[in-house]
């Protein structure tokens, strides 16, 4: 990791460039494999998983005997775990949903309101190239589920026999899921952005993933298919002062490291800590880790920034808006409070990242590469549509009307003006 000392403002955006692949061969790999689906459907997905992720799958949609042979073969430990996870995923989300809207009379005979309607259909990517994320179906499902989102499609790249994990399996069918489609990759975005026999179409699509993932799903957004947000690769960002512990801190780096060679893992120090230290920790614990070749790879493309203060590591956080943001230091509440660009954040010595992955209830589907600055991460919001209502009364009407006429006549709408002027 290399380290920035005291880097002047001007120097900021070039500390904060996040790893990332040719944009414009990106473009051009992902629109072929749009167009090829568009044109092909359930054939090129079955072509291109085998030609990209190199297996052979006869049919695309999971099916029900599949589901119940894979979910038998889980432990009941991680049953249980899974289990808990959720409940804490439903206990945070069910207070997002306002089943009660507010009426307000905006003058006498006025009323307007706004209710919150699940969107019909939607599509949720689970990534699965090098790790089954099982805890993403719960991140996407559970908020889709309390939406009320009617019919909600799942897609994630098959193991190398053409199975999918049974942690994903259980976890779909534990909440609610109505169709599994093995198809990974921007294949799997285009399935459900176009709909094919096989995968249906959908009208927004949802959850985190590589490059092609994002590049597909920021593509499908141009044509028909709404997209909750660009969650790119894995990213955190830790600030610590002299009252933190340095293997605490590099178990928080290397927990998202290990995500993918193309993360990025940033520590901003005050100067009373040594780098050192977090380097020798970093150091420690990387070589116990099964995934060390992918979490070096990562650590390559990351760094430490040397500040003054705590004032200037929560400007340099909030400039680069990370997506997990963790507050390593003793006044860490009082920190939080000056946070304006982030994710998701976690606040103490005793809030690893890791937790808010899994189990603590919020939601870990979050913008990445900068897009915390203007992006929320997903929440029972992203799977409704907020409708408006109004009803007037003919009093109510009334005493608008002339508002209405006046502007409309001034826009040169007189139509508009008509369909007020009729009725009085
Ligand atoms: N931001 C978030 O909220 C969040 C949450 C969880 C995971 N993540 C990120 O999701 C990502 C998951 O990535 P992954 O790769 O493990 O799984 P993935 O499922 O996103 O991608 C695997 C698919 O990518 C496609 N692909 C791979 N190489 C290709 C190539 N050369 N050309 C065309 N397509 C290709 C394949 O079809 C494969 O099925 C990681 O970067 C992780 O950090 C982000
Ligand atoms: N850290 C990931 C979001 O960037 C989510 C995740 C899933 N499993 C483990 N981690
Ligand atoms: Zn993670």
């Amino acid at each position: 990791m290399i380290v920035y000392n005291f880097p002047a403002q001007t120097k900021w955006a070039a500390i904060c460039q996040r790893p990332a692949a040719d944009a414009s061969q990106l473009q051009k790999t992902v629109g072929r494999i749009l167009q090829q689906v568009k044109q092909e459907g359930d054939k090129a997905i079955t072509d291109l998983t085998l030609q990209i992720d190199k297996v052979a799958i006869k049919k695309i949609r999971v099916s029900a005997a599949e589901i119940k042979k894979g979910t038998a073969t889980l432990s009941p430990a991680l049953k249980k775990a899974i289990r808990q996870a959720a409940a804490n995923i439903k206990k945070f989300h069910a207070a997002q949903v306002n089943n009660k809207p507010e009426i307000i009379e905006t003058m006498p005979g006025i009323r307007c309101w706004r209710e919150s309607v699940g969107i019909e259909k939607v599509g949720l990517y689970i990534p699965g190239g090098s790790a089954p994320l099982f805890s993403t179906v719960l991140m996407l499902a559970i908020p889709a589920q309390l939406a009320g989102c009617k019919e909600i499609v799942l897609c994630t790249p098959p193991a190398k026999d053409g199975s999918i994990h049974p942690a994903i399996l259980f976890a779909a069918d534990l909440c609610g899921v109505t169709t599994i489609c093995k198809a990974g990759g921007a294949q799997a975005i285009a399935a459900m952005a176009y709909g094919t026999r096989q995968v249906p179409k959908v009208f927004k699509i949802f959850g985190p993933g590589n490059q092609y993932v994002t590049a597909a799903k920021q593509m499908v957004q141009l044509e028909n298919t709404a997209i909750d947000m660009p969650a790119g690769p894995s990213e955190v960002l830790v600030i610590a002062d002299k009252t933190a512990n340095p293997y605490f801190v590099a178990a928080d780096l290397l927990s998202q490291a290990e995500h993918g060679p193309d993360s990025q893992v940033i520590v901003v120090l005050t100067k009373d800590v040594n780098p050192d230290t977090i380097k020798q920790a970093i150091t420690d614990q990387l070589i116990t880790l099964p995934r060390q070749t992918i979490a070096q790879k990562a650590l390559d493309n990351s760094k430490i920034v040397v500040v003054n203060n705590l004032d200037e590591a929560i400007a340099f956080s909030n400039y680069y808006a990370p997506e997990h943001l963790i507050l390593a230091c003793d006044k860490a509440g009082k920190l939080a409070k000056k946070v304006k660009a982030a994710g998701s954040v976690f606040i103490g010595h005793y809030s690893p990242e890791s937790v808010g992955d899994y189990a603590s209830g919020t939601n870990h589907t979050l913008p990445t590469n900068g897009f915390a600055a203007m992006y929320s991460g997903v929440s029972v919001d992203s799977f409704v549509k907020k409708i408006t209502y109004q009803q007037l009364s003919r009093e109510g009407l009334q005493k608008i009307g002339k508002t209405v006429m006046t502007m409309a006549q001034a826009e040169g709408l007189d139509a508009h003006s008509n369909a007020v002027a009729i009725r009085l």
